[in-house]
């Protein structure tokens, strides 16, 4: 006849549950029981003492649930049981002496506060799949990063080539390069600008979670200069003012484009970031500088030439030089570079900002 052998018990607990570990492998006739707070426990199987019949009683400090919950591999049998109420026990047993066969199991041991901060993260993850579930999925989204992903590349691919071309006509030509670059680049920053209308419409049409003003204020501020100050008026194409305003522009978006792009399919270079959000701060006056300046330089022109002039009425026998519109459009300048830098700040601020709390 077999004797009944006490196995080997670990327990951990959580605010929840507390956790045994019965080494005993091959466990059969498993008979787990929680009656009155006590938990007993008898199987059969290869324990300390090897083949035998195994057992043993555990009478809580406080109440637990009378539904056990179990699960036996060729190695040991885990229990699970609940408690009645959520909290952290100072001990596991009534007694206030640990029965000799009962220790710590340190693979899942945590004290207190560790456990709390599991409880949290457990909860936390659970509200963001309830939260994620509840956002219906976008059937089109996978269609939307495609068609950005492309537009961004075409833009980068465009900008970098203005960008790679002035810089090597620079060292070649020295300041020479100043006087032709509108002949040399003109069409390849019209094909850009005018596909730029786009980043007004993606806003617009929700294609991009962004406001509509700011790159409607930026897109209308570069066309402008580009179609009508510099491409109108054939006095403005080789002065050196359109060098400085091509290369301010071309230097950003050899930034900005790849920074979306790579966006779109979610990757993030910590240093590209940093560019994206930072190199406007000197440009963006310094280019505003220069359209100022290539604005004012036009203005004798469109006088001279009265090119774009608006007729008067008879009466007055005179036309209204465009001049007078751009000295409107000076003061709209500085005050969509204002507008501008103040979104541009935000946006970088609002980056910086969630970067670091993530990171914690
Ligand atoms: C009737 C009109 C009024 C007329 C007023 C006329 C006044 C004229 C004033 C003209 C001043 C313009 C001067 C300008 O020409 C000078 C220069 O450009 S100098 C060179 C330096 N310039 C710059 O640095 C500016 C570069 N431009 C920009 O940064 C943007 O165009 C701007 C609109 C200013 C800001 O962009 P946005 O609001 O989109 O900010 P974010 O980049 O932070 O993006 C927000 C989120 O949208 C996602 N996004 C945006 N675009 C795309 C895209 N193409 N593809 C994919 N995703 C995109 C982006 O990823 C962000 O998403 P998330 O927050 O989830 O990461």
């Amino acid at each position: 006849m077999m004797q009944t052998l006490t196995p080997h018990v670990y327990w951990a607990q959580r605010h929840g549950e507390i956790y045994l570990r019965v080494e005993l492998s091959d466990a059969r006739n498993l008979l787990i029981l929680v009656e009155e707070n006590t938990l007993t426990f008898s199987a059969q199987g290869h324990g300390a003492k090897g083949e035998n019949e195994y057992g043993f009683s555990l009478e809580f400090l406080k109440p637990v649930k009378t539904e056990v919950s179990h699960r036996s591999t060729q190695r040991q049998v885990n229990i699970t049981v609940r408690k009645q109420e959520h909290g952290w026990w100072e001990r596991l047993t009534m007694q206030e002496r640990k029965p000799v066969f009962l220790a710590p199991d340190f693979d899942r041991w945590l004290d207190e506060s560790d456990a709390e901060l599991e409880l949290r993260e457990k909860e936390e993850k659970l509200n963001r799949i309830s939260v994620e579930s509840r956002i219906p999925k976008d059937p089109y989204l996978g269609l939307k990063k495609g068609y950005l992903f492309m537009y961004n590349l075409v833009q980068f691919l465009g900008f970098s080539w203005i960008f790679v071309n002035m810089t090597v006509r620079l060292f070649i030509l020295g300041q020479d390069s100043f006087y032709d670059t509108f002949h040399t680049i003109a069409d390849m920053m019209y094909f850009c600008q005018i596909l730029a209308v786009l980043e007004v419409v993606n806003p617009a049409l929700g294609i991009v979670q962004t406001g509509v003003v700011p790159p409607l204020i930026q897109v209308f501020g570069r066309n402008f200069v580009l179609f009508i100050i510099l491409g109108v008026l054939e006095d403005m194409h080789n002065k050196p003012v359109v060098f400085f305003i091509f290369y301010a522009w071309s230097c950003i978006e050899i930034f900005r484009y790849p920074f979306y792009m790579l966006a779109c399919i979610d990757i993030k270079w910590t240093l590209l970031t940093w560019l994206r959000y930072t190199i406007w701060m000197p440009l963006y006056p310094l280019g505003v500088i220069a359209e100022a300046v290539a604005v004012i330089q036009s203005m004798p022109v469109f006088d001279e030439t009265g090119v774009l002039s608006v007729p008067l009425p008879k009466a007055l026998g005179l036309s209204l030089s465009f001049s007078y519109v751009l000295h409107l459009y000076l003061v709209l300048m500085f005050l969509g570079l204002f507008i501008n830098f103040r979104h541009l700040y935000k946006q970088r601020r609002r980056r910086f900002r969630t970067k670091k709390r993530k990171a914690y």
